[in-house]
């Protein structure tokens, strides 16, 4: 669910402007899950534009006690949410802790970075959902290595698939973004950024990922 409307399309134009969303019908890009898309929105190049950086991290950091109550703790899911992440549990003066994919191969051996002292109470920031794979293993690692109660999710975009949305309803983990496809799309489309047959394309695809293009 969007945070709220006004915000889910500065977030898309403020996308756009960094260009973040790299469009490639010819030479889909390939996703964490395997799914070939011919579109990829990276949000890591956020982190290196400060005044927008400033914008999308106040704005997830805000509304995080009024929707969760005051978390112990703010959790990055790695690598893509590790800076944003970091910044908004500075914004909040609180710790930060980070989750691998999987526990590291050498050293310590962690999956969990960081101090989580058992039962904090966790709020997990996500740069991007697509099938929501990546949050949940990240999630279950807080839960089942870290004993963390999650008091919720928050994210900087989602493709808002419904796979992703019925993982989350099914764990019970409450998910806020700041923007959607359907805005992203719509914002796009309105700044010439996509042209009428390119909306169309991504509106198909959207529609069917796993079948699309094959
Ligand atoms: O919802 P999902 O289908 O799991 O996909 C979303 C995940 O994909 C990206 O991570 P990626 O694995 O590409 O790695 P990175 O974060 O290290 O860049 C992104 O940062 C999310 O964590
Ligand atoms: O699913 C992914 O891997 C993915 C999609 C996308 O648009 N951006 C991203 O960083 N990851």
């Amino acid at each position: 669910m969007i945070l709220n409307e006004s915000t889910a399309h500065k977030t898309a134009e403020l996308l756009l402007q960094i260009n973040a969303i790299k469009l490639n019908p010819q030479e889909p890009f390939i996703w964490a899950s395997g799914l070939k898309s011919p579109i990829y929105c990276d949000n890591r190049i956020i982190l290196s534009y400060p005044p927008i950086r400033n914008f999308i991290v106040s704005e997830l950091a805000k509304p995080i006690e009024t929707i969760f109550g005051k978390p112990d703790v703010i959790a990055g899911v790695a690598t893509g949410a590790i800076g944003i992440g970091a910044i908004i549990a500075n914004y909040l003066g609180l710790p930060f802790v980070y989750v691998r994919p999987e526990p590291k191969k050498h050293g310590r051996k962690n999956q969990i970075e960081g101090k989580l002292d058992p039962h904090a109470n966790v709020v997990v920031i996500e740069d991007l959902i697509s099938t929501g794979k990546s949050s949940l293993n990240a999630i279950k690692a807080l839960k089942e290595e870290g004993q963390a109660h999650i008091k919720g999710m928050m994210a900087i975009f989602s493709y808002g698939f419904d796979e992703a949305e019925a993982r989350f309803k099914e764990e019970r983990i409450d998910v806020y973004t700041l923007g959607n496809y359907d805005i992203l799309l719509e914002e796009a489309y309105k700044t010439n950024y996509l042209n009428k047959e390119e909306l169309e394309l991504l509106k198909t695809w959207r529609k069917d990922p796993a079948n699309w293009n094959l």
